[in-house]
């Protein structure tokens, strides 16, 4: 089957510094899959790679198939990318920035899905509100929604949950793992590990642009009898 994510080679240098230092990783379709490393390891460049965003010095990168460079346009509409910095436009309500996201894809009359999210999102209550009045959780809430108006078959959510409280979290949880029940792949970046642990099929463990660790949350667990996820990341990064 076509993996749902293939990165071959990857190298980005800003100046001197090597932020992805050959990076190979294939993500299977329908996978939970982990990007983890402390910050500066290079988890935001790849995902720009990833997004298109970001032009790599070297290597490849497709989505399902299609190569992010040379097919951006249908390689893009396959992913959904929560990003780690919350940037809207203040005067647009909820519903307003929903709209205009679908529109980016080409899809109108998108309100029944919007609402789904909404819901799923503990958002509903919010939905005419403009994006000034919300609080940062709710901000990041409304990434989560922009990043699924096109019902896109792969997720990258770089760190969803930063600034989003406890209940909440759960709730986004929740839907996130219904979506990956429904066949979407799941990209997460997270520094919450036991979420991780929780939540991820298979783990990168990522150093100064490298893959240093790549396995399934159990055989990177079983290699280190006892110890959490958090410790499992502590010892490898101090390898
Ligand atoms: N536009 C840029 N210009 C210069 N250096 C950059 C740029 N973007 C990233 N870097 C550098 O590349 C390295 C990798 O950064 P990146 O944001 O990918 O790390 P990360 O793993 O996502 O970290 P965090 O956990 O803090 O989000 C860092 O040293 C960072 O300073």
């Amino acid at each position: 089957m076509t993996p749902a994510v293939s990165i071959v080679d990857v190298v980005k240098t800003f100046g001197s510094l090597k932020a992805l230092a050959g990076v190979s990783l294939d993500i299977a379709q329908g996978e939970f899959f982990g990007l983890l490393g402390p910050n500066g390891a290079g988890k935001t460049t790849l995902i720009s790679c990833l997004a298109g965003l970001s032009r790599p010095d070297a290597g490849r990168v497709a989505v399902l198939g299609h190569d992010v460079q040379a097919d951006f346009r249908e390689a893009r509409r396959l992913l959904g990318v929560v990003p780690q910095e919350l940037v809207f436009d203040p005067f647009f309500s909820v519903r307003e920035t929903l709209r205009i996201q679908s529109g980016y894809f080409g899809i109108r009359r998108n309100d029944d899905w919007i609402d789904e999210i909404l819901h799923h999102l503990d958002l509903a209550g919010k939905a005419e509100a403009n994006m000034r009045g919300l609080s940062g959780g709710m901000k990041r809430r409304v990434l989560v929604a922009q990043a699924l108006v096109h019902k896109p078959p792969v997720i990258v959510l770089d760190e969803p949950t930063a600034g989003v409280d406890v209940e909440l979290r759960q709730g986004l949880w929740q839907f996130i793992r219904r979506l990956n029940g429904e066949g979407h792949t799941i990209i997460l970046t997270t520094h919450y590990l036991e979420e991780a642990e929780a939540l991820c099929h298979r783990i990168a463990l990522m150093k100064q642009g490298q893959v240093v660790a790549l396995d399934s949350t159990a055989n990177l667990m079983a290699a280190h009898p006892g110890a959490s996820l958090e410790e499992v990341f502590m010892r490898t990064m101090r390898r």
